[in-house]
């Protein structure tokens, strides 16, 4: 009898043979979720100079020490200094700038006065807001007075008070949110060296599959799984190329697979892996694997192999391993499971792309991508922390869970972090799309339980 594989097993196979996309330079926006692979110090301080952090009025000190409402300090308004200004007033005794917030603290000037401190130069009581400098270009002019002493500094935001040349702006390893990408097009960079993210292509197969929003024909249903994954290798990081349906024709499988091996760092597929008649994955890929046969590492050995061509590329995976080192192929096996029992993973073509096949039932499919393909795209983004979070919940359900002896059941259910609890919804067939829709954990009856009592403690992975 074949070996049947744990799901640990399994999944250590797959992730032992697949290691980070090499680093390449991107352009900020295309670096989102990536990993840094360099440390960007900071190459000039940030504020590059004193700036102001009010609307108001730039001011030596001692000319509005004391000021009150009563007895305001009267300030001659020289002009404006607005963010961006290049040419700077000099602030002499007496004078004031009316000043932007951002704008650059002119010579002479050692504090802002925020215009509500202020008459607004308007000769009245204390200012709400500035009239628009299109508007009422006389406001730039004349007097203001000022109500309150500002102490030196007030409302200035000094140079290099956030980041100072030379700082370590983000150290190698940081994954890029958008807080990140703001901080490195402040300091200037406009392309940053990363892990990119890995091109997933998502295959499903099936005759009986139509594209959603077609007619259903008799025998037909409509094409879920490459939605459903291509959606969740997005959602993992990667960039995901959704193929439409393929017929269970073994030799349009393996053109539509060599089409898209060009955009391929990771290629999934789903169906065709059981043991049917018509299990074209199966039927299309198990012959790949004899790299004697296929020493230029064709697609699909015995496809005009080309003993000249030289040896494959460095592996990126590879499932059968004789000793004789790593060979391209896809291995079909049985893992101890419910759902995803039967699973096809390998490394495919000139460059060894790595290549998961799932079972085409779509619980199954889905299942089988969180807790195979997910790591595998999150290894392949350079990432720590490639496994979903895991945590302890008690069983809220009315009844026992039975599950097969010798497999490991991944259950779907409802996580309730303040009760601690998770709650099954719908039943274990790998068919219940609109029950797996509902659900934000799927729950681990191990393989040597074959019924958990409600109360029982359970781990959960959180998928939500
Ligand atoms: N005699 C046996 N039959 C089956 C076994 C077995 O051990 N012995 N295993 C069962 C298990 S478990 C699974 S899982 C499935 C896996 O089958 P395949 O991977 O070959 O998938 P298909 O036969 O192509 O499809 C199964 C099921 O899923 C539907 N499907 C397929 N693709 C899609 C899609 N893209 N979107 C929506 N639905 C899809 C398909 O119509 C079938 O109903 O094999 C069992 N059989
Ligand atoms: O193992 Mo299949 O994946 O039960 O439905």
């Amino acid at each position: 009898m074949s070996r049947v594989w744990s799901v640990d097993d399994h999944l250590a196979d797959v992730l032992g043979s697949v290691r980070p996309l090499d680093p390449i330079e991107l352009q900020l926006p295309d670096a989102q979720g990536c990993v840094l692979v360099e440390d960007v110090t900071v190459p000039a301080a940030l504020p590059p100079f004193d700036n102001s952090s009010m609307d108001g009025y730039a001011v030596r000190v001692a000319d509005v020490a004391g000021a009150t409402e009563e007895f305001p300090a009267v300030l001659t308004v020289l002009g404006d200094v607005a963010a961006g200004s290049a040419g700077l007033i000099e602030v002499g005794p007496g004078e004031a700038a009316r000043i932007m917030t951002g704008a650059p603290l002119p010579p002479g000037a050692e504090a802002v006065v925020p215009v509500e401190w202020t008459d607004g130069g308007a000769g009245g009581g204390a200012a709400t807001a500035m009239r628009p400098a299109g508007r009422a270009p006389e406001d730039a002019a004349g007097e203001v007075r000022v109500h309150r002493p500002a102490g030196a500094g007030a409302h200035v935001r000094p140079r290099g008070s956030d980041v100072r040349a030379g700082d370590l702006a983000l150290a190698t390893g940081t994954v890029l949110g958008p807080p990140q990408l703001g901080l490195l097009a402040a300091i200037g960079r406009g392309t940053v060296r990363v892990r990119p993210r890995p091109r997933v292509v998502v295959l499903s197969t099936g005759s009986e599959l139509v594209q959603p929003g077609e007619e259903l024909g008799p025998g037909q249903i409509y094409d879920s799984n490459s939605f459903a994954l291509a959606a969740a290798a997005r959602d993992a990081g990667a960039i995901a190329y959704r193929v439409g349906a393929v017929t269970d024709d073994a030799d349009t499988l393996r053109a539509t697979i060599e089409d898209q091996l060009i955009r391929a760092d990771l290629l999934v597929t789903t169906g065709g892996v059981s043991v049917g008649a018509y299990d074209v994955v199966k039927e299309a890929l198990s012959s790949v694997g004899d790299r004697a046969a296929d020493p230029a590492g064709h697609p699909f050995p015995g496809d005009h192999p080309d003993p000249a061509a030289g040896g494959p590329a460095e592996p990126v995976g590879s499932t059968i391993d004789d000793g004789s080192g790593p060979a391209p192929g896809v291995d079909f096996r049985t893992l101890a499971m419910q759902p995803g029992k039967p699973q096809g993973f390998g490394t495919i073509g000139p460059d060894l792309t790595p290549l998961l096949a799932l079972p085409g039932n779509p619980v199954s499919a889905y299942v089988s991508f969180e807790l195979f393909v997910r790591p595998v795209i999150r290894t392949l983004m350079g990432l720590e922390d490639v496994h979903r979070p895991r945590v302890r919940a008690a069983l809220a359900a009315g009844t026992p869970l039975t599950s097969p002896a010798g497999r490991r059941q991944f259950l779907r259910g409802t996580y309730d972090a303040e009760q601690g609890t998770v709650t099954p919804v719908g039943g274990s067939s790998s068919h219940l799309v609109g029950a797996l829709a509902h659900a934000d954990a799927l729950i681990v009856v191990p393989e040597e339980v074959t019924e958990a009592a409600p109360g029982a403690e359970l781990e959960v992975v959180l998928i939500g």
